[in-house]
Protein backbone atom coordinates (compact mmCIF):
# COMPACT_ATOMS: atom_id res chain seq x y z
CA UNK A 1 0.00 0.00 0.00
CA UNK A 2 1.06 3.53 -0.50
CA UNK A 3 3.40 5.10 2.17
CA UNK A 4 3.05 8.58 3.25
CA UNK A 5 7.11 8.42 2.74
CA UNK A 6 6.62 8.60 -0.86
CA UNK A 7 3.18 10.83 -1.80
CA UNK A 8 4.07 10.30 -5.43
CA UNK A 9 1.60 7.41 -6.74
CA UNK A 10 1.57 8.22 -10.21
CA UNK A 11 5.36 8.63 -11.88
CA UNK A 12 5.85 9.60 -15.26
CA UNK A 13 9.25 8.45 -16.86
CA UNK A 14 9.57 10.82 -19.87
CA UNK A 15 12.01 10.90 -22.86
CA UNK A 16 11.95 13.42 -26.33
CA UNK A 17 12.23 9.71 -27.91
CA UNK A 18 8.95 8.12 -25.93
CA UNK A 19 6.50 10.67 -27.07
CA UNK A 20 5.07 9.69 -30.11
CA UNK A 21 1.99 12.31 -30.53
CA UNK A 22 2.88 15.56 -28.75
CA UNK A 23 6.50 17.14 -27.93
CA UNK A 24 7.61 15.87 -24.77
CA UNK A 25 7.13 19.50 -23.11
CA UNK A 26 3.45 18.99 -24.27
CA UNK A 27 2.68 15.36 -23.02
CA UNK A 28 4.22 16.38 -19.34
CA UNK A 29 1.83 19.59 -19.36
CA UNK A 30 -0.54 17.00 -20.01
CA UNK A 31 0.24 14.70 -17.76
CA UNK A 32 0.13 16.92 -14.80
CA UNK A 33 -2.87 18.02 -15.52
CA UNK A 34 -4.00 14.49 -15.65
CA UNK A 35 -2.77 13.60 -12.38
CA UNK A 36 0.99 12.77 -12.91
CA UNK A 37 2.79 13.34 -9.26
CA UNK A 38 6.20 13.05 -10.41
CA UNK A 39 8.47 13.11 -13.17
CA UNK A 40 11.45 11.79 -14.16
CA UNK A 41 13.56 13.03 -16.65
CA UNK A 42 15.38 9.83 -18.94
CA UNK A 43 16.98 10.81 -21.99
CA UNK A 44 19.11 8.10 -23.36
CA UNK A 45 22.30 8.77 -25.35
CA UNK A 46 21.91 12.46 -24.94
CA UNK A 47 25.07 14.81 -24.95
CA UNK A 48 25.45 16.79 -21.51
CA UNK A 49 24.78 20.19 -22.71
CA UNK A 50 21.25 19.14 -25.03
CA UNK A 51 20.09 17.08 -21.58
CA UNK A 52 20.55 19.80 -19.97
CA UNK A 53 18.62 22.06 -21.82
CA UNK A 54 15.61 19.65 -21.89
CA UNK A 55 16.03 19.57 -18.27
CA UNK A 56 15.80 23.25 -17.93
CA UNK A 57 12.84 23.52 -19.91
CA UNK A 58 10.70 20.91 -18.10
CA UNK A 59 11.99 22.09 -14.81
CA UNK A 60 10.42 25.58 -15.28
CA UNK A 61 7.26 23.82 -16.34
CA UNK A 62 7.43 21.34 -12.75
CA UNK A 63 7.77 24.39 -11.03
CA UNK A 64 5.15 26.01 -12.30
CA UNK A 65 2.90 22.96 -11.06
CA UNK A 66 4.83 22.37 -7.97
CA UNK A 67 5.82 19.09 -9.22
CA UNK A 68 9.11 17.09 -8.44
CA UNK A 69 11.53 16.92 -11.22
CA UNK A 70 13.96 13.74 -11.27
CA UNK A 71 16.96 13.36 -13.77
CA UNK A 72 18.00 10.18 -14.61
CA UNK A 73 21.12 8.75 -14.63
CA UNK A 74 23.63 12.51 -14.82
CA UNK A 75 24.33 13.89 -11.88
CA UNK A 76 25.11 17.15 -13.19
CA UNK A 77 22.37 17.51 -15.30
CA UNK A 78 20.41 16.79 -12.12
CA UNK A 79 22.66 19.12 -9.76
CA UNK A 80 22.75 22.14 -12.28
CA UNK A 81 18.83 22.03 -12.87
CA UNK A 82 18.39 21.78 -8.90
CA UNK A 83 16.09 18.92 -9.57
CA UNK A 84 14.14 17.38 -6.78
CA UNK A 85 16.41 14.15 -7.19
CA UNK A 86 18.41 10.92 -9.22
CA UNK A 87 17.19 7.99 -10.74
CA UNK A 88 20.74 5.63 -10.88
CA UNK A 89 20.99 1.77 -11.66
CA UNK A 90 22.95 -0.69 -10.97
CA UNK A 91 25.64 0.18 -13.52
CA UNK A 92 25.35 3.90 -13.10
CA UNK A 93 26.82 6.82 -10.93
CA UNK A 94 26.63 4.60 -7.41
CA UNK A 95 24.39 6.19 -4.73
CA UNK A 96 27.29 6.41 -2.29
CA UNK A 97 29.25 8.73 -4.36
CA UNK A 98 26.11 10.79 -5.67
CA UNK A 99 25.54 11.08 -1.43
CA UNK A 100 28.99 12.83 -1.54
CA UNK A 101 28.95 14.92 -4.34
CA UNK A 102 25.37 16.04 -4.34
CA UNK A 103 24.03 17.34 -0.71
CA UNK A 104 21.02 18.98 -2.20
CA UNK A 105 19.65 15.99 -3.10
CA UNK A 106 16.21 15.49 -1.94
CA UNK A 107 15.46 12.29 -3.43
CA UNK A 108 17.85 9.71 -4.65
CA UNK A 109 16.04 6.39 -6.65
CA UNK A 110 18.12 3.37 -7.26
CA UNK A 111 17.03 0.39 -9.10
CA UNK A 112 16.44 -3.07 -7.55
CA UNK A 113 17.24 -5.83 -9.87
CA UNK A 114 18.14 -8.75 -7.82
CA UNK A 115 17.77 -10.04 -3.83
CA UNK A 116 21.08 -9.59 -3.14
CA UNK A 117 21.43 -5.64 -3.41
CA UNK A 118 19.15 -5.17 -0.71
CA UNK A 119 21.41 -5.68 1.99
CA UNK A 120 24.26 -3.32 0.31
CA UNK A 121 25.20 0.01 1.38
CA UNK A 122 24.21 1.48 -1.93
CA UNK A 123 20.35 0.15 -1.74
CA UNK A 124 21.08 1.05 2.01
CA UNK A 125 21.70 4.33 1.64
CA UNK A 126 18.58 5.24 -1.07
CA UNK A 127 15.60 7.01 -0.39
CA UNK A 128 13.62 4.02 -2.53
CA UNK A 129 13.88 1.43 -4.75
CA UNK A 130 12.60 0.92 -8.80
CA UNK A 131 11.62 -2.48 -8.97
CA UNK A 132 13.09 -3.22 -11.98
CA UNK A 133 11.19 -4.21 -14.22
CA UNK A 134 7.65 -6.08 -12.64
CA UNK A 135 6.77 -7.00 -16.08
CA UNK A 136 8.78 -7.36 -19.47
CA UNK A 137 8.49 -4.34 -21.69
CA UNK A 138 9.78 -3.22 -24.79
CA UNK A 139 10.39 0.36 -23.55
CA UNK A 140 13.73 -1.05 -22.40
CA UNK A 141 15.19 -3.92 -23.11
CA UNK A 142 18.28 -4.79 -21.18
CA UNK A 143 16.79 -5.42 -18.20
CA UNK A 144 17.26 -8.91 -16.08
CA UNK A 145 14.31 -11.28 -15.28
CA UNK A 146 10.73 -9.75 -14.11
CA UNK A 147 9.88 -9.60 -10.90
CA UNK A 148 6.39 -10.05 -11.07
CA UNK A 149 3.74 -9.93 -8.72
CA UNK A 150 5.53 -12.50 -6.13
CA UNK A 151 8.76 -10.47 -6.73
CA UNK A 152 7.21 -7.44 -5.05
CA UNK A 153 5.80 -9.73 -2.26
CA UNK A 154 8.82 -10.89 -1.19
CA UNK A 155 10.68 -7.70 -1.60
CA UNK A 156 7.84 -5.60 0.41
CA UNK A 157 8.47 -8.59 3.44
CA UNK A 158 12.05 -7.84 3.24
CA UNK A 159 12.84 -4.11 3.33
CA UNK A 160 10.38 -0.67 3.98
CA UNK A 161 11.63 1.33 1.42
CA UNK A 162 9.22 2.88 -1.03
CA UNK A 163 8.90 0.71 -4.40
CA UNK A 164 8.27 2.03 -7.60
CA UNK A 165 6.78 -0.44 -9.40
CA UNK A 166 8.16 -0.02 -13.55
CA UNK A 167 7.74 -2.27 -16.32
CA UNK A 168 4.97 -2.04 -18.50
CA UNK A 169 2.51 -1.01 -16.19
CA UNK A 170 -0.76 -0.29 -17.23
CA UNK A 171 -4.51 0.52 -16.04
CA UNK A 172 -5.18 -3.29 -16.13
CA UNK A 173 -2.51 -4.66 -13.65
CA UNK A 174 -1.91 -1.25 -11.45
CA UNK A 175 -4.07 -2.79 -8.53
CA UNK A 176 -2.72 -5.71 -8.54
CA UNK A 177 0.65 -4.81 -8.21
CA UNK A 178 -0.31 -1.99 -5.23
CA UNK A 179 -1.68 -4.99 -3.80
CA UNK A 180 1.27 -6.90 -3.44
CA UNK A 181 3.00 -4.00 -2.20
CA UNK A 182 4.12 -1.11 -4.43
CA UNK A 183 3.93 2.49 -3.45
CA UNK A 184 4.08 4.01 -6.63
CA UNK A 185 3.58 3.06 -10.02
CA UNK A 186 5.94 4.61 -12.83
CA UNK A 187 4.95 4.73 -16.67
CA UNK A 188 6.43 5.54 -20.03
CA UNK A 189 4.23 4.25 -22.65
CA UNK A 190 0.91 4.08 -20.50
CA UNK A 191 1.14 8.15 -20.80
CA UNK A 192 4.08 9.12 -23.35
CA UNK A 193 1.98 6.56 -26.34
CA UNK A 194 -1.24 8.05 -25.50
CA UNK A 195 -3.12 9.91 -27.94
CA UNK A 196 -4.74 11.93 -24.92
CA UNK A 197 -1.98 11.80 -22.18
CA UNK A 198 -4.30 13.71 -20.08
CA UNK A 199 -6.95 11.28 -20.43
CA UNK A 200 -4.39 8.75 -20.02
CA UNK A 201 -3.40 9.87 -16.68
CA UNK A 202 -6.42 10.52 -15.18
CA UNK A 203 -7.27 7.00 -15.77
CA UNK A 204 -4.25 5.82 -14.66
CA UNK A 205 -4.51 7.75 -11.23
CA UNK A 206 -8.19 7.50 -10.80
CA UNK A 207 -7.45 3.56 -10.82
CA UNK A 208 -5.03 4.05 -8.27
CA UNK A 209 -7.01 6.01 -5.96
CA UNK A 210 -9.47 3.83 -6.40
CA UNK A 211 -6.99 0.66 -5.00
CA UNK A 212 -4.73 2.93 -1.87
C1 LIG B 1 11.67 4.56 -11.28
C2 LIG B 1 12.72 3.92 -12.12
N1 LIG B 1 13.05 2.65 -11.88
C3 LIG B 1 14.00 2.05 -12.63
C4 LIG B 1 14.63 2.75 -13.63
C5 LIG B 1 15.71 2.11 -14.47
O1 LIG B 1 16.97 2.67 -14.19
P1 LIG B 1 18.27 1.98 -14.80
O2 LIG B 1 18.28 0.58 -14.34
O3 LIG B 1 19.43 2.80 -14.46
O4 LIG B 1 18.02 2.04 -16.36
P2 LIG B 1 17.87 3.34 -17.25
O5 LIG B 1 16.54 3.97 -16.97
O6 LIG B 1 18.96 4.30 -16.90
O7 LIG B 1 17.97 2.86 -18.65
C6 LIG B 1 14.24 4.07 -13.84
N2 LIG B 1 14.82 4.81 -14.81
N3 LIG B 1 13.30 4.64 -13.07
C1 LIG C 1 12.71 3.25 -17.66
C2 LIG C 1 12.44 1.82 -17.36
N1 LIG C 1 13.14 1.13 -16.41
C3 LIG C 1 12.75 -0.14 -16.34
C4 LIG C 1 13.35 -1.12 -15.46
O1 LIG C 1 12.92 -2.28 -15.49
O2 LIG C 1 14.24 -0.74 -14.74
S1 LIG C 1 11.51 -0.53 -17.39
C5 LIG C 1 11.50 1.05 -17.97
C6 LIG C 1 10.57 1.50 -19.05
C7 LIG C 1 9.12 1.36 -18.64
O3 LIG C 1 8.37 1.67 -19.76
P1 LIG C 1 6.88 1.23 -19.96
O4 LIG C 1 6.08 1.93 -18.93
O5 LIG C 1 6.55 1.73 -21.34
O6 LIG C 1 6.82 -0.25 -19.88
MG1 LIG D 1 20.32 4.31 -15.36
Amino acid sequence: MTSLAFPYPLYLVISERDCKHQSFLEVAEAAIRGGVDLIQLREKDCPDEMYFLKAERLKELTDKYDIPLIINDNLRVAMEVKAFGIHVGTTDIPPSTIRKAWKGCKSLGYSLEALDQLDTEETQISDWLGVSPVFKTQTKEDTLTEWGLEGIRNIREKISKPLIAIGNMNIDNIAAVLEAGADSIAVVSAICSAKNPEKAAFELKNEILKTI
